[in-house]
């Protein structure tokens, strides 16, 4: 049974909200104003870092600032981290349908590992998954291939098919060898054609065909 290893932001839940809500409250802490949902949509996919960086840089706040900024920013978004997140439609039954037919399945996101392990556990979801390598178990992180191939490791298996929403995991997926399934109503900076996947889907209920498929 392949292994279906998923991406987590913009991929299991809609979490933008909450990252909204926690670079909103870092910037009025700095006198910024608050940016639009979409913009900060578009600092989502390379971790936690990249997101603050990208905020302070269209806010002209000094990079001197980034590493403070960072625990603001992390504090604020582990004292509240899915009050506004909700999980995509139709995943539910593919998570039970996938663990009644034996499939491993495991989370490889670039969200830090505890923010990442306390939204699925109060979305009720944590119990679906065998393995949770988050962007800062290793030093790299995605798209360097490393966390997907850990996530292997830890679930003791060669390939899986990986379930991602943006260029990011496209890339990692492409330089970890596994197959690519691509949700294209994530994040996604870049149009689908652009990036390398076996299959492309825009609602949960037709992933798991595509599973048995395979
Ligand atoms: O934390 C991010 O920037 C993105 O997280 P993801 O890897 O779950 O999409
Ligand atoms: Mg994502």
């Amino acid at each position: 049974m392949t292994p279906i290893v998923f991406d987590l932001d913009g991929t299991l839940i809609d979490s933008a909200p909450d990252l909204h809500a926690a670079c909103c409250k870092m910037l009025a802490d700095e006198d910024a104003p608050a940016p639009s949902l979409e913009t900060v949509i578009s600092y989502v996919g390379n971790g936690v870092p990249r997101l603050v960086e990208l905020a302070m840089r269209a806010n002209g706040i000094p990079a001197d600032q980034h590493a403070r900024l960072v625990k603001a920013y992390m504090g604020y978004y582990n004292a509240d981290p899915a009050t506004l997140t909700t999980i995509y439609p139709n995943l539910l039954p593919l998570l039970e349908a996938l663990k009644e037919k034996g499939h491993r399945l495991a989370v490889c996101t670039n969200k830090p590992e505890a923010p990442a392990r306390e939204i699925l556990r109060l979305l009720e979801i944590e119990h679906f998954f065998d393995v949770v390598v988050g962007g800062d178990t290793l030093p790299k992180k995605k798209p360097d291939p490393a966390p997907l191939l850990h996530t292997l490791k830890l679930l003791g298996a060669d390939s899986c098919l990986y379930v991602g929403d943006s260029e990011v995991d496209a890339e990692t997926a492409d330089r970890a060898g596994q197959t690519m399934a691509l949700f294209t109503k994530g994040y996604r900076k870049v149009p689908v054609a652009d990036l390398p996947h076996a299959f492309a889907f825009d609602d949960f209920a037709a992933l798991g065909p595509y599973i048995e498929s395979l």
